[in-house]
């Protein structure tokens, strides 16, 4: 099944006169660490501009202090959120035992989770619905953990099967990226994606569609409940937002992942008024 944009543009919540900012979905995001401050300003700049009522973020001081400086509407610290953000601008061997413990509280939550780069290896660890968003390189890893030996290149010439035997493994939604991205879910199910600029190979725009992804499950946090099937549907819909954000970002040339970000309100208005 190849996913369209007219399957994207019906998985946008449209905010109506009973929306607030708490009603739209509020996002949790734990994300960044003192290496990786950026991937933090990345991934909480596209899920404001994907559109969602709230980004409450708990990082360090550091993270928090960048973030703010470029999204004063972040809100720091513990609160009610629908849907989580984690891992991203993380790296699981640096893990201390605080972020462990407050990746563990998240998960255990029960709400539906986003697991990105650093957080990848917590993914049969989720209460509630899982989608993971992992490179070639980090698949293979993640599918050694369960004693899945492949290689890189196995997977970029096969990422449908691969994606597909992870989903399997890790009972999670596996948003496969790359040149050919792919979503597998733990039903079997494949959904391909038409293709993406390849000037998106540059650092950070995965931190970018962790975002995207992050703000459209926060705000169909209640249907993902009812139907965890949902899921694979949203993380489709978060790859053709980027995609179509990155080619608008680009113009033929090359971009920088913020660009990424900037363009998506725009994309998406174009996906709706089509
Ligand atoms: N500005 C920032 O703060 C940025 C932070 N980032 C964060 O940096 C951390 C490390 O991410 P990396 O992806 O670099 O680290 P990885 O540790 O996953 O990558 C290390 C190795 O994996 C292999 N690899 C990487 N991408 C691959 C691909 N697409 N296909 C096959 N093999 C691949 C390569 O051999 C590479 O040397 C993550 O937490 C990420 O979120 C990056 O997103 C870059 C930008
Ligand atoms: N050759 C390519 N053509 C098109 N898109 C690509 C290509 N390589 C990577 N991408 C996309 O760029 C993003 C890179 O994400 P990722 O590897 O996590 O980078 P980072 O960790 O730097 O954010 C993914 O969305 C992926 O689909």
């Amino acid at each position: 099944m190849l996913w369209t944009e007219a399957d994207t543009a019906a998985r946008i919540a449209v905010p109506d006169a009973f929306a607030d900012k708490h009603r739209r979905g509020v996002l949790g995001a734990i994300v960044g660490s003192e290496r990786y401050p950026g991937a933090a300003v990345l991934g909480v700049e596209a899920a404001h501009r994907t559109g969602l009522g709230m980004v409450r973020l708990i990082a360090p001081r550091r993270v928090e202090d960048l973030v703010l400086a470029r999204r004063p509407e972040v809100v720091t610290g513990d609160g009610r959120v629908e849907a989580w953000l984690v891992g991203s601008g993380q790296d699981a061997r640096l893990r201390s035992p605080s972020l462990a413990a407050t990746l563990h509280a998240a998960l255990g939550s029960g709400a539906p989770i986003v697991l990105d780069a650093g957080a990848l290896d917590l993914a049969a660890q989720a209460a509630g619905a899982a989608v993971v968003t992992p490179h070639h390189g980090e698949l293979v890893r993640m599918l050694a953990h369960v004693g899945i030996e492949t290689h890189a290149d196995a997977v970029r010439g096969a990422p449908a099967e691969w994606a597909g035997r992870a989903a399997e493994s890790f009972d999670a939604v596996v948003l496969l990226k790359g040149a050919e991205s792919v979503v597998a879910a733990p039903d079997g199910s494949v959904i391909r994606l038409p293709p993406a600029t390849h000037w998106l190979a540059t650092a950070g725009s995965g931190d970018v569609l962790a975002g995207i992804l992050g703000a459209l499950v926060a705000t169909h946090a209640g249907e993902v409940h009812a139907d965890a099937a949902r899921l694979a549907e949203l993380a489709a819909s978060a790859a053709v937002v980027h995609s179509l954000a990155a080619a608008r970002a680009s113009g033929g040339g090359p971009l920088v992942a913020l660009d990424v970000a900037e363009a998506v309100p725009a994309t998406i208005a174009a996906l709706l008024a089509a």
